[in-house]
C-alpha cells in the first residue's frame, strides 16, 4: 500500500499513447484533467499525511478513439522551494516545516505571531477550477495556481485575498449555466470578525471594462458571521439550488489560537482542527434573491461532511444530499504511517460514509405545533421538527452506506436529479468499486475488478442527451497488482457496462478531483493548442489542421 500511497510518482512530460481495448464513442473528444498528491518525500524528508503530497496534474486526451496521457508536477512556489532546498520547507496540512533551521527560531516565531494567520502553501493538489477561459489548480488555502490545461504548465500564482477577504477557500466551487463561479471561503478575524464569505467570479467581463481578468470582478455575494470568532467551522464543499445556497456550519472546527502558535509549538495544521461531538451542525440556507440567510434556525446532529452531492427545491422544500460521517476520523486515516503494510488494520474508519438526504421546509408555519414534523411528503422519511424560538431540528433520511467522491450529471446541479456516481468505500478509505446510485428507486449498479482502485467517476453527457444518464463515466484506475497497468476506464453511464479501457504504461498516482474539457472548449482559447515536436507522431486524423478548431 505504501507503494501506491507513499511512493513518489515520476512525471510523464512527453505524451504517451494508451493501448485501447473496446471502443471509445466517436463523440467523446476532449481532455480529462485531474489533480492529486504525487510526491511524498523530498530529499531525506517525508510528509506525514497523504493530503500534503506535492500536486501532480495529469491528463487523458481522447481524440478519434485514441487516448494519450501526460502528467506534470505543479511548479508551485512550494514545489520550487522544496526542490531547491532538497527538503520539505513549506508546511502542509499534516506536516509543519521550518524554512531556515539556522535562523533564530524566536525571530521566526515572532514574525508568525505578529501575523496571526501565517502564509499558507500554494501546493494546489485538490481540484481544477474553470474561471472564465482560464483553468486553475486549487486547494483550500488563499492561493490558486493558473495552469495551461493542454501542456499542464504552471502559470501565475493567484492570491484570492487580492479580490476577496478570505484566508481559506473551498476547492469545490459551483458553476451556473453561464459558467459564473460561486465559491466560499473563511475570513479569519478581519476587522474583529470571523466570517464565511460566499463570492462570485463572473465567467465573462463586459467589453467596456478595462480589467479583463474575471477574478478582478469577484464580488461578495453574502457573508455569514461565524458562531465563534476563534473557532470557525472547517468545510470542504457547500450546496446550491436554483434559489438557495446551503452551508453547513459543522462541529469540525479550526482553532485559530492553536493555529497561530502551531509554528512555535512544532505541530501541524491538522492538530489545530477538532471535532466537537457535543455541538450541533447548523444548516444555513441563503436566499440567492435577497442574498441573505433565511430567518429560521435549522440544525441537525453533529456530523462531518466533506462532500455535498446535490440539492434542489420541490414542493416547498429544499432537499440536500450529503456524504456524512459521525466523526472526523477520515482525515486521521490518511496519515502515511497508517497507509502502510498493515494498512487493513491501521486504516479502519470509525464511521462509515453515508448518503443522507435532508429536507428543509422553505415556509415555516410560525403557528405549527412544537414537535410537529414540517415535512409532509411521502417521498422522503427526512423530518424537520418544529421547536420553540423559530428553531427547526432536521433529521435526515439515510439513503446509502459506503460511498465517497460523488459526482452527478452537472446539468442537474441544483435541480431535481436521480443519479449519483461515486466510489464505493467501506470501512477503509480505499475505493473498491464504482457505483451508480438511483435516488428514486434506491437501487444501484456497480463496476469493480480485482486489484483495481478506481478514482472519482466523472460523468460526461452524450451530445443532445435526453435522459439524465445518457453519457459515459470516466475513471482512472490504478492497480495493486504490479503486473497490471493503470487504465482510463470508460463505462456506459446507463448500463454501467465497460465500453473501453485505455491502458497506460506509467506509474500513475491516485488522484482526488478534476474535470473534463470537451474539445469544443478549446476553440475559445486565444492560443489554439498545437502539438510540439516532443509529441508522438500525429496520425492524419489527429493533426490540428484536420481538427475542428
Ligand atoms: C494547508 C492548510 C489546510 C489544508 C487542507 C487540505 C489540503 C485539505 C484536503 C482535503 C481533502 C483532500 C479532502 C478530501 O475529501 C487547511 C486545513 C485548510 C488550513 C490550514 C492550511
Ligand atoms: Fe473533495
Amino acid at each position: 500500500m505504501d507503494i501506491i500511497f507513499g511512493r513518489n510518482k515520476k512525471e510523464q512530460l512527453e505524451p504517451v499513447w494508451a493501448k485501447v481495448t473496446g471502443e471509445i464513442p466517436t463523440w467523446l473528444q476532449g481532455t480529462l484533467l485531474r489533480n492529486g498528491p504525487g510526491m511524498h518525500t523530498v530529499g531525506e524528508t517525508r510528509y506525514n499525511h497523504w493530503f500534503d503530497g506535492l500536486a501532480l496534474l495529469h491528463s487523458f486526451t481522447i481524440r478519434d478513439g485514441e487516448v494519450y496521457y501526460r502528467s506534470k508536477y505543479l511548479r508551485s512556489d512550494t514545489y520550487k522551494d522544496n526542490i531547491e532546498a532538497n527538503r520539505i520547507v513549506v508546511s502542509e496540512f499534516g506536516t509543519m516545516a521550518y524554512p531556515d533551521p539556522c535562523k533564530n527560531i524566536f525571530s521566526k516565531a515572532f514574525s508568525y505571531l505578529s501575523h496571526t494567520i501565517p502564509d499558507f502553501t500554494d501546493n494546489c493538489l485538490i481540484n481544477i477550477m474553470k474561471c472564465g477561459e482560464d483553468f486553475y489548480a486549487t486547494t483550500e488555502t488563499n492561493y490558486i495556481r493558473k495552469i495551461n490545461p493542454h501542456t499542464l504548465e504552471t502559470l501565475e500564482k493567484v492570491d484570492y485575498r487580492k479580490f476577496v477577504a478570505v484566508n481559506l477557500a473551498t476547492a469545490h466551487p459551483h458553476y451556473d449555466e453561464a459558467g459564473n463561479v460561486l465559491n466560499m471561503g473563511t475570513s479569519i478575524m478581519d476587522k474583529g470578525k470571523t466570517k464565511y464569505v460566499i463570492f462570485k467570479i463572473p465567467a465573462t467581463v463586459p467589453e467596456d471594462k478595462k480589467e479583463k481578468n474575471p477574478l478582478k470582478h469577484t464580488e461578495v455575494f453574502c457573508s455569514i458571521t461565524s458562531r465563534s470568532l476563534l473557532s470557525p467551522s472547517y468545510y470542504h464543499s457547500f450546496g446550491v439550488t436554483e434559489n438557495y445556497v446551503i452551508f453547513l456550519e459543522q462541529p469540525f472546527k479550526l482553532d485559530i489560537l492553536k493555529m497561530s502558535t502551531a509554528y512555535i509549538r512544532g505541530v501541524n495544521w491538522a492538530s489545530c482542527m477538532a471535532f466537537h461531538k457535543e455541538d450541533k451542525t447548523y444548516i444555513h440556507i441563503i436566499d440567492q434573491r435577497t442574498r441573505k440567510p433565511v430567518p429560521t434556525k435549522f440544525y441537525t446532529d453533529p456530523m462531518v461532511v466533506f462532500h455535498h452531492v446535490n440539492a434542489y427545491e420541490e414542493d416547498g422544500c429544499l432537499f440536500f444530499d450529503v456524504i456524512a460521517y459521525e466523526d472526523s476520523s477520515l482525515y486521521q486515516l490518511f496519515y502515511l504511517a497508517n497507509l502502510n503494510q498493515d494498512f487493513e488494520e491501521n486504516s479502519r474508519l470509525t464511521s462509515i460514509p453515508t448518503l443522507r438526504r435532508f429536507a428543509v421546509p422553505l415556509n415555516v408555519d410560525k403557528n405549527a405545533e412544537v414537535g410537529s414534523n414540517l415535512i409532509k411528503l411521502a417521498s422522503t422519511t427526512a423530518r424537520a421538527l418544529k421547536e420553540k424560538d423559530d428553531q427547526v431540528y432536521c433529521q435526515p433520511e439515510l439513503l446509502y452506506e459506503g460511498l465517497e467522491l460523488p459526482r452527478i450529471n452537472y446539468a442537474h446541479n441544483g435541480k431535481r436529479y436521480r443519479y449519483i456516481f461515486a466510489a464505493e468505500v467501506q470501512w477503509s478509505p480505499i475505493p473498491t468499486k464504482i457505483l451508480k446510485y438511483d435516488v428514486l428507486t434506491k437501487s444501484s449498479l456497480k463496476w469493480g475488478q480485482e486489484h483495481c482502485w478506481p478514482a472519482e467517476p466523472l460523468f460526461v453527457p452524450t451530445p443532445g442527451a435526453k435522459d439524465e444518464d445518457d453519457g459515459i463515466i470516466l475513471s482512472a484506475i490504478v492497480s495493486t497488482d504490479p503486473q497490471k497497468l493503470p487504465f482510463l476506464l470508460i463505462l456506459d453511464a446507463k448500463s454501467f457496462t465497460e465500453l473501453a479501457r485505455a491502458s497506460i504504461d506509467v506509474e500513475m498516482h491516485l488522484d482526488l478531483h478534476g474535470l473534463f474539457i470537451p474539445d469544443s472548449v478549446w476553440c475559445f482559447f486565444t492560443t489554439i493548442p498545437t502539438f510540439s515536436h516532443h509529441e508522438p507522431p500525429l496520425t492524419p486524423s489527429l493533426s490540428p489542421g484536420n481538427h475542428h478548431f
